[in-house]
């Protein structure tokens, strides 16, 4: 192998910090001359945050190393030459990607009804979500994660998508965190993506794995071999997918979302399949344990 693209999430950090055992592969790897890329879907940072996040932690990491959503969001936008103008359901990180292209976009940060109290009957509230005001020249809706999602961003999107020739983009469905040592469920972008999606009754075409968009997108700036490329990742339905459906290697790692039981192990069957899961060529404990395992490959 001489290219091998991380996951992030759940792979080399989690909410608590770098994963033990994570930076030594990475550095391992890199003094073995291995190409290394970063591929996460988490929108909620740009590139250039993303790499102070590995320099802080310890990964060797230059931007152009680097895809994410809000990023591979943007780009795609301005590879189609998109005119217009974007209603965010999402976070700062997605507006500074945009702002890079020049892109316009609205609907960043908190959103409230302008008049609506808990005493106010469901037929007085219609009332006041009829008069709610759409920017007539939004002509795509670019959902990731946003920690404001609300009852009115999900009306407003919804609205949106009943237009004419209106995008819609979704950064990526993962359906909730890895939060393996806690009883709190993180959900995930796939909760926002869905929320909008059901009332407008429209599919959004998603930029994150298990797309290949990501993977294109590295592929073609640094012209890699799949044949000699591994995608390491925690989740089988986006990471290892992918990896599928790009001809990569593919090592599943047990720090993140996924646990032992969700692998067919000694003939036992898993315990919950989610949708798109697809079984890695290769599955690891964490990576620090196969630092030598992985060099070898
Ligand atoms: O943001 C997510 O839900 C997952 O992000 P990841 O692709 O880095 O694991
Ligand atoms: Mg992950």
């Amino acid at each position: 192998m001489d290219n091998f693209l991380f996951d992030c999430d759940g792979v080399l950090w989690n909410g608590r910090g770098a994963i033990p055992g994570s930076v030594d592969t990475i550095a391992h790897l890199k003094r073995l001359g291995k190409k290394v890329y970063y591929i996460t879907n988490n929108s909620s940072s740009s590139r250039e945050d993303y790499q102070k996040k590995c320099l802080k932690y310890g990964f060797d990491a230059e931007v152009v190393d680097i895809v994410c959503t809000a990023y591979v969001g943007a780009l795609y936008l301005h590879n189609n030459n998109f005119k217009g103008k974007v209603y965010v359901v999402g976070n700062p990180a997605m507006g500074k990607e945009l702002d890079k292209f020049n892109i316009r976009h609205i609907g960043i940060g908190p959103d409230e009804m302008v008049n609506d109290d808990d005493n106010m009957n469901n037929s007085s509230r219609v009332e006041e979500w009829l008069k709610t005001q759409l920017d007539p020249e939004v002509n795509c809706v670019f959902v990731g994660f946003d920690a404001h999602i609300n009852y009115i961003k999900i009306l407003k999107a919804a609205s949106y998508l009943q237009r004419e020739n209106c995008l819609f983009l979704g950064t990526n469905e993962d359906g909730h965190y890895p939060t393996q040592d806690s009883d709190i469920v993180i959900p995930g972008t796939g909760t926002m993506v869905e929320a909008v999606s059901l009332p407008s009754r429209k599919k959004p075409l998603i930029i994150g794995k298990p797309e290949t968009t990501m993977f294109d997108t590295l592929s073609q700036a640094n012209n890699l071999d799949p044949a000699r490329s591994m995608m390491v990742g925690d989740r089988m339905n986006t990471d290892i997918y992918m990896a599928k459906r790009c001809n990569l290697k593919s090592l599943l790692v047990l720090t993140g979302v996924c646990t032992e039981q969700d692998l067919p192990l000694n003939g036992v069957q898993p315990k919950s399949f989610e949708a798109g899961e697809e079984l890695p060529d290769f599955y690891a404990d964490k990576l620090g344990i196969f630092g030598e395992f992985i060099a070898g490959l």
